[in-house]
């Protein structure tokens, strides 16, 4: 479903390099030590900064398509919700940056604000909902494009391990859903353990290719124990 080949990334005097494939409909965990470039794998991956090198998600060659033709949705850590717009009209957002929505699209986004349970929340703004509600309505933002490859940066790493538990369970659960596949960057081995099928472990300027995570968690390589501190 994503295929990357020969990529190639320079950031200043940063660089990565990743050849990989992910099968349709996996949670992917991409996990690695801070500055390895796991923000920056996806970003390429996204469209948001240059590379070289190939990158296919369902069969099509997207590398030098703009990021809102890559068949890819992206969710960074803040959410990035606007105050001054209700959950709906952030939600419309991914629809419309114009936000002039027709009666099809509000369908949409009514159906996306009830998968992450936030139905009757749609006309409230993000500072009249609570911190967990935000983290949804981003996600409903996301989903509401209805995108065959999800990319989320960090996106619950403010939240209580109660509710990023919760989110990372609703995230499972729309991904199974959609049969959307989904890259998602977490510092916590438990996260990975709950939430995802295989792991990218990022590190020493390479991003490596997915292993299960059962096998890469109680037998991790050398690099990857060093990270856990185990
Ligand atoms: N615009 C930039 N110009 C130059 N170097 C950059 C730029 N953006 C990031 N870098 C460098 O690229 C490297 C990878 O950064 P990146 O944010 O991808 O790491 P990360 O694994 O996501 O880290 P963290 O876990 O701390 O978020 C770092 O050394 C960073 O300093």
């Amino acid at each position: 479903m994503l295929k990357v080949d020969g990529l190639h990334i320079t950031q200043g005097a940063f660089e990565l390099s990743a050849t990989f494939e992910v099968a349709k409909g996996q949670r992917v965990a991409v996990i690695g030590p801070s500055g390895a470039g796991k923000s920056t794998l996806l970003n390429a991956l996204g469209g948001y900064i240059d590379s070289i090198g190939t990158i296919r998600v369902d069969g099509q060659d997207v590398s030098t398509a703009a990021p809102d033709q890559r068949g890819i949705a992206m969710l960074f850590q803040d959410g990035n919700l606007f105050p001054h717009l209700t959950l709906s009209q952030n939600v419309g957002l991914g629809l419309r940056p114009a936000l002039r929505l027709d009666s099809e699209e509000q369908a949409k986004v009514a159906a996306a604000l009830d998968s992450v349970g936030l139905a009757a929340f749609g006309s409230r703004k993000p500072g009249d909902v609570s911190g967990g509600q935000q983290s949804r309505a981003a996600l409903a933002r996301v989903l509401v494009q209805g995108k065959p490859l999800l990319l989320l940066d960090e996106p619950f790493a403010a939240l209580g391990p109660a509710l990023r538990g919760e989110m990372l369970d609703l995230t499972s659960t729309v991904a199974r859903e959609t049969g959307a596949t989904v890259l998602m960057i977490t510092h916590a081995p438990e996260d990975a353990e709950r939430a995802a099928d295989q792991v990218i472990f990022v590190h020493d300027g390479r991003a490596e290719a997915p292993r299960p995570v059962g096998e890469i968690m109680s037998n991790p390589p050398e690099a990857l124990r060093a990270y856990l501190g185990r």
